[in-house]
């Protein structure tokens, strides 16, 4: 079964082929589906010789120019299997006619995730407040997506047990992920204890792309400041599987960066957005 995949939901099953733009025919086409200009259509079937297609019904005339790239499409040169993904079959990616380097020209900055770490208390919310103002002064796009801030909304539904940690980093990384392929300097802080949960958000962006940055600060310190008092319910039972206190956390073993440095004392949240912004320069991140 291949796809044969059109500007708006590409629906189409069964044994038929293009390929470089000449419908190959095979035997059995059981039923395609554009929302394309009907006169566009015609002309592609008529143009193969033995093309068992025929064009069923004309829904609608689509307002979108046919550019070269959704010829690509229609024409085959950008197939996708149909796809079987976690729970849902039968699915298949739909291609944009604009893409993250065409955003990313628009924004002047490369689309990427800044993945800060740490306990709880440790200075994560703050610092990547710093960054995205330091960000935002500079003329450049970030967006905060505060471990805190999402278990307000999104992941509402999600518990403080392993595998509800695990999903809830799923889908912050699946997030990010989405608002760097927007071109979005994306600052994720979130505990996400669990090494495995963020190798598998690293995984999900192209190499480079996903910068985890470790605020090593010792859970003394962070015992100390305890702003929201939960540390203290934490040590007095109040609250079960607390990080850091009955439940684990695991530091990266190779992150691109880890603030404080170790031996270092604590540099203020400027100081260390500065630092991240020195690294995304060095980089390239912060020109298309
Ligand atoms: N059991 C337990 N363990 C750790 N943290 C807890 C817990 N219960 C509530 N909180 C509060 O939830 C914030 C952490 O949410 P995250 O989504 O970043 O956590 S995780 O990545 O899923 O582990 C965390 O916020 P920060 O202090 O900003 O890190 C806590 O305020
Ligand atoms: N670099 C820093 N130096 C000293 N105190 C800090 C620093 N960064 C944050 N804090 C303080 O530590 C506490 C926890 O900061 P927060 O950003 O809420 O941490 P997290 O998001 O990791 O829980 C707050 O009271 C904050 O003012």
């Amino acid at each position: 079964m291949v796809l044969l995949k059109a500007i708006r939901p590409a629906i189409c099953c069964s044994s038929s082929v293009f390929d470089g733009g000449h419908l190959i025919p095979v035997d059995k086409v059981s039923f395609v589906k554009f929302p394309l200009p009907a006169s566009w259509l015609s002309m592609r079937l008529n143009s193969g010789n033995n093309a068992k297609l025929s064009l069923i019904q004309a829904t609608e005339e689509s307002s979108m120019p046919i550019t070269n790239d959704h010829a690509a499409a229609i024409s085959g040169e950008n197939l996708h299997q149909i796809a079987a993904n976690g729970k849902a079959t039968n699915i298949v990616w739909h291609k944009s006619p604009i893409g993250k380097l065409n955003r990313q020209e628009l924004l002047q900055q490369k689309g990427c995730v800044i993945w800060i770490t740490g306990l709880s208390g440790s200075g994560k919310s703050t610092v990547a407040c710093a960054l995205c103002h330091a960000l935002h002064s500079r003329g450049k796009l970030a967006y905060i997506l505060d471990g805190d801030n999402v278990r307000h909304g999104l992941n509402r539904d999600l518990s403080f047990k392993a595998e509800d940690r695990a999903e809830n980093i799923r889908r912050i990384g699946e997030v990010a992920k989405l608002f760097a392929d927007a071109g979005i300097i994306c600052i994720a802080s979130v505990i996400s204890p669990y090494r495995k949960d963020r190798d598998a958000c690293r995984a999900l962006l192209p190499e480079g792309d996903f910068i985890e940055v470790f605020l090593n600060v010792p859970l003394h310190i962070c015992e100390a400041r305890d702003p929201k008092g939960l540390y203290k319910l934490a040590r007095a039972g109040k609250i079960k599987g607390f990080t850091g206190i009955d439940d684990p956390y695991e530091p990266p073993l190779h992150c691109e960066l880890e603030l404080p440095q170790k031996g270092n004392i604590c540099a203020s949240p400027c100081e260390m957005a500065e630092t991240m912004i020195s690294y995304l320069e060095e980089k390239g991140y912060l020109q298309a």
